[in-house]
């Protein structure tokens, strides 16, 4: 990664995850996203790749016999700008083991909520559902667990009432976009890795939470 981080970004959707990506680079960040790869040829993330002259490719998996297809056929695309780092930002379908070996350590995936709290999907709904006062976002290193790898960081939103999954997401989404952006900055400039004992920041192995910001 001699001065620079390439980047593969893997999306299914909006995209806002990725804008803020986008949005970082430059101004010293060795960050540079290569290529936008979506599972959804609707994603309104491979607009926003476009506009920011990013090379784009839609692997539709309905169009794969099988998981294992589909994501051999995903790292073949992905293999050809040689990244450095591959980034799930809003990449909703569940990876298999090859890949996740694959891309083991220079994977990260950014999900909506507190982890280990509510693996999955549907996060907001669940935390409302389960009247938790406390909410928020987490950016993990991707393992064969279903949104159970090292934790990088963290960030706390309060549950406030009267919050629908509307409410809670717009203010979810706002701390993702900042958390992201730091996080994959922190493995662009060599800081953050991953090791058998966890995520490591600057040789100090992280916490459980990750790097734990309260708004
Ligand atoms: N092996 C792993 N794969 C993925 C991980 C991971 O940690 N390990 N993170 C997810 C992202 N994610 C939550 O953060 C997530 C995405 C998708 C699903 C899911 O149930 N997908 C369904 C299809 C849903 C759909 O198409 O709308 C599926 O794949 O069958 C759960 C969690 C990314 N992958
Ligand atoms: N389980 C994965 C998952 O739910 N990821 C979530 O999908 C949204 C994508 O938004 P975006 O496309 O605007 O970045 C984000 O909230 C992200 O945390």
């Amino acid at each position: 990664m001699a001065g620079s981080c390439n980047a593969v970004v893997l999306i299914s959707g909006s995209g806002s995850n990725l804008q803020a990506l986008i949005d970082s680079q430059g101004e010293g960040n060795p960050l540079r996203i290569r290529a936008v790869l979506s599972n959804r040829a609707d994603a309104y993330g491979l607009t926003r790749a476009k506009n920011a002259g990013i090379a784009t490719q839609v692997l539709d998996h309905r169009a794969y016999e099988g998981r294992e297809a589909f994501d051999a056929a995903l790292m073949e695309a992905i293999d050809v700008f040689r990244p450095d780092l591959v980034i799930l930002a809003g990449f909703m379908r569940i990876l298999s083991p090859a890949f996740v070996r694959h891309y083991e350590g220079r994977l990260l995936n950014i999900h909506p909520s507190l982890l280990p709290r509510h693996k999955g999907l549907h996060t907001h709904r669940r935390a409302l559902e389960a009247q938790d006062s406390e909410h928020g976002c987490s950016v993990h290193f991707v393992t064969k667990e279903l949104d159970g790898g090292p934790l990088v960081i963290q960030a706390v939103v309060p549950v406030q009432p009267g919050d629908s999954e509307e409410t809670l997401a717009l203010r979810v989404y706002l701390q993702e976009h900042r958390i992201y952006p730091q996080a994959v900055r922190w493995f662009a400039e060599g800081r953050l890795r991953l090791t058998p004992q966890g995520a490591v920041l600057d040789g100090e192995t992280l916490p459980a939470t990750g790097h734990l910001i309260r708004t």
